[in-house]
């Protein structure tokens, strides 16, 4: 379990911006209410404030807050200061521009050697901070927090451990599969599902490293082919001549024909922005796109065809209009078809006991157990019977559940191991476990 220094920064979704009114004292922020105004962590925080001259300010001072995390780190104690200043840090001139934009824009006046704190805590937060996930799949929501002892493991697009936050924003690390004694820990800095292309290009933009893992060294993403297209003239597998050499040559697998970068990128930005577009309701269309002009100029495991999917298991079951009892019988096996296809994908990139699977795997689980329920109306009926018959508490009914559907409870009970302590479990999950 790794603990985090605490400085960041969230406003709450739940404070309207009618709810909230600026500090009388004038440091800029928003209040809630009078006891926020007086608590003692706020009047830490307006002192500061007000000592470096903020000058420019408006009702809602948006400026402030997207660039506030640093200033909140003048508050920690030496140990904490000196513990941030251990840590590797970004040392390119784009980090740290939080500190010029509050300069710029918001007249603050830094003392020299403040300054130069911040700016360093800007870049070891870049180089060093984890998204913590608040919210879930279908309701997003995340703050960055510094886990100094966390942020020790290098990356690896093959990492064997995975990371959960608790309910106290603890992170707790686990092994997703078999570490060997002395075996360096590796975590992912990148999503799981992205292609190497797409993996190589935000690393180096944002961590500043060439990734050389087995996953980035392998030009067939271990059997994946999640970067490449296929061939216009014999529809084989079209993937890059060297993965590590932006905009280079892709040839095809199959009949060889080359085809230069820029192109693969042209055609890879038109697919990207066709997801960013595509409303996240939008099943009929996804699914009509998925099927068919998808399928025809990308491989089965592309990472658009695999981001598609996974937008659709966090629609079936979970938007207006698509809750569980709502969907065909159909729809419910597109679902299942894509939780199993997804795990697969998985268990080909060598993730192990990654969370994703794990959600996967409860996922799945609804699936098969909302089909059961309707195709095995009989045993389902009895089991409705015994548990009202015996006033079962409707935690139990899981139990009963699985009783008569053992075969299924094997998803349930590893996809609750995966996610134990995750905050962001899906709620039957957490229940179950207490
Ligand atoms: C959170 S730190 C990881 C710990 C760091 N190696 C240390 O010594 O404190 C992130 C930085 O480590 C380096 N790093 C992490 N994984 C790497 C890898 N697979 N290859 C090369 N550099 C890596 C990069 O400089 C990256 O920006």
């Amino acid at each position: 379990m790794c603990n985090f220094l605490s400085f960041g920064f969230q406003i709450p979704d739940f404070f309207s911006k009618e709810n909230l009114r600026l500090c009388e004292k004038g440091c800029g922020l928003n209040l809630c209410s009078d006891s926020c105004e007086n608590s003692l962590n706020h009047i830490k925080e307006c002192k500061i404030l007000r000592d470096l001259h903020l000058q420019k300010y408006d009702d809602f001072c948006s400026v402030l807050y997207e660039n506030f995390t640093p200033i909140r780190s003048l508050l920690l104690n030496d140990a904490d200061k000196e513990v941030i200043s251990c840590l590797i840090a970004h040392d390119r001139e784009e980090h740290g521009h939080e500190i010029d934009t509050l300069k710029k824009k918001l007249g603050f006046q830094f003392k020299e050697d403040d300054e130069n704190f911040l700016k360093n805590v800007c870049r070891a937060l870049d180089a060093n901070a984890f998204e913590v996930a608040l919210g879930c799949e279908t309701s997003p929501s995340s703050v960055k927090g510094l886990y100094p002892l966390g942020s020790l493991a290098n990356h690896s697009c093959v990492p064997n451990t995975m990371h959960v936050f608790n309910e106290k924003r603890e992170m707790i690390v686990k092994a997703a599969v078999f570490i060997p004694k002395n075996s360096e820990i590796f975590h992912s800095y990148t999503r799981i599902i992205w292609g190497t292309i797409t993996r190589l290009f935000h690393l180096h933009n944002t961590k500043h490293f060439i990734c050389k893992c087995p996953r980035c060294k392998d030009p067939k993403e271990f059997g994946t082919y999640m970067s490449a297209i296929l061939c216009k003239l014999c529809k084989g597998v079209i993937i890059p001549v060297n993965q590590y050499k932006a905009f280079g040559k892709w040839q095809c697998q199959d009949c060889k024909n080359v085809i230069a970068g820029k192109e693969i990128g042209e055609l890879m930005s038109l697919l990207g922005s066709i997801l960013r577009d595509i409303r996240n309701d939008d099943f009929p269309f996804m699914y009509r796109f998925l099927q068919g002009k998808l399928k025809s100029v990308v491989p089965e495991y592309n990472q658009v065809t695999v981001e598609l999917k996974y937008k659709i298991v966090w629609i079936l079951g979970y938007k207006s209009g698509y809750s569980w009892n709502e969907l065909s019988l159909e729809q419910l096996r597109i679902k299942e078809d894509i939780c199993q296809e997804l795990l697969l994908l998985l268990e080909k990139l060598r993730c192990g006991q990654s969370k994703m699977r794990g959600l996967l795997l409860y996922e799945l689980f609804c699936c098969k157990r909302e089909i059961t329920t309707r195709t095995n109306g009989r045993k389902q009926g009895n089991v409705k019977k015994i548990t009202q018959r015996n006033c079962i508490q409707k935690e139990n009914v899981l139990g009963f559940f699985f009783q008569a559907n053992p075969n299924i409870e094997a998803l349930f009970s590893e996809a609750a191991s995966i996610l134990e302590y995750d905050i962001t479990a899906p709620m039957e999950i957490k229940t179950y476990r207490k």
